[in-house]
């Protein structure tokens, strides 16, 4: 299914402005996060799409083309699972996957052949007959995605999927709820505060901002293509380098750096990974701290800006506390943004 929204916007009545006119095209099959601080307005957008919440006159939501804003939840087909998966505790793994199926009045057998096939799909063959709450925390997320998928719905929805998971897990089953995902096939659109696991499951980004989206992308085009500072900022954890620009120089604290063009009226910023020390360098800083990451270190430099600049470097040798040292930022690394740009 394709979406569609056009001008959907959300103040709440006690006056907040939960979402700005935003417009936004998913395409069929298509997996898209929307990502974001705390209090941007995913949640409500999510809720928008799904019926949960009705977004101020206006708005166009169509699902392949029908515009659905008038229609209630149950008519939208969609699936949804929530941060709790709110699994029904008394029912076994079968009971809550055909729970949906037998809302729709299907007759058994086929209840019975659609709960098989999701059972397979999503690798629930072993604990189809347990009561849920005898499962894992990720087994329990697979039941309840097989439970949003089992009814064909035509778009699933997924708020936080893996925020009640403990972090170890979370990266395991973020890979393993990518491939489930693709193997549905469907239309997802889900919600996360986390850039890792928006980066790791979704074709597409929204990230979003103070009820705007900022810039939608795929992973890869956002982290190298950032279009305004929040943007750089929130996904790939770029520092600003504050300086003077004249021409294509960028003059800092502890020296000066060439640039790749004329960056006038415009702020600069970099990632710690394209932060190098070497030989001989532009820049001097002063080694503040100094952390092993097991692939990298970090290292904590001062005297380059007013705030401490990071570099991730990899390698055997690291520097030593208040040691001077020579650093170089290549200058297509390097991000020039107009410190005005909002929104997209
Ligand atoms: N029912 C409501 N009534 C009034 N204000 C609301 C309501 N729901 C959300 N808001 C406000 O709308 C804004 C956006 O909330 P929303 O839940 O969409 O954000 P979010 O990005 O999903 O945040 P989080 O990650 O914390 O869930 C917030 O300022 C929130 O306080």
């Amino acid at each position: 299914m394709t979406l569609t929204l056009t001008n959907v916007a959300k103040t709440f009545p006690s006056g907040t402005r939960a979402l700005l006119p935003s417009n936004l095209e998913i395409a069929q099959g298509e997996i898209v996060s929307l990502l974001g601080p705390s209090g941007c307005g995913k949640s409500t957008l999510l809720r928008i799409i799904a019926g949960l919440e009705t977004a101020d006159p206006g708005a166009e939501i169509r699902f392949d083309g029908e515009d659905v804003a008038t229609l209630p939840t149950e008519k939208r087909k969609v699936g949804m699972v929530f941060q709790s998966y709110a699994l029904f505790p008394n029912m076994s793994v079968r009971g809550n996957i055909g729970y949906g199926l037998k809302m729709q009045k299907l007759p058994k057998s086929e209840i019975d052949s659609r709960i098989d096939e999701v059972i397979a799909l999503c690798r629930l063959e072993p604990y189809a007959a347990r009561s849920v709450t005898a499962l894992s925390g990720g087994q329990r997320q697979r039941v309840a995605l097989a439970r949003a998928f089992a009814p064909r719905p035509r778009i699933l929805l997924l708020d936080e999927p893996l925020s009640a998971l403990d972090s170890s897990l979370r990266n395991q089953l973020r890979d393993e709820l990518a491939q489930l995902l693709r193997k549905f096939g469907i239309t997802v659109i889900f919600v996360t505060h986390d850039q890792n696991e928006a980066m790791a499951i979704a074709d597409r980004v929204a990230v979003m901002s103070q009820g705007e989206v900022a810039q939608i992308g795929t992973p890869e085009a956002l982290y190298r293509n950032p279009k305004t500072p929040f943007v750089a900022q929130f996904v790939g954890d770029a520092m600003a380098l504050p300086g003077r620009i004249e021409g294509r120089k960028l003059h800092l604290e502890g020296g000066v750096l060439p640039l790749n063009s004329d960056s006038v009226g415009l702020n600069a910023y970099v990632r710690a990974e394209d932060v190098r020390l070497i030989e001989d360098g532009p820049l001097k800083g002063k080694v503040e701290a100094v952390t092993f990451l097991g692939t990298h270190y970090r290292i904590s430099l001062s005297g380059i800006t007013s705030e401490p600049l990071i570099a991730l470097q990899s390698g055997l040798i690291a520097p030593k506390l208040g040691e001077i040292v020579n650093i170089a930022i290549a200058p297509e690394t390097i991000i020039t943004l107009n410190p005005e740009e909002k929104a997209a």
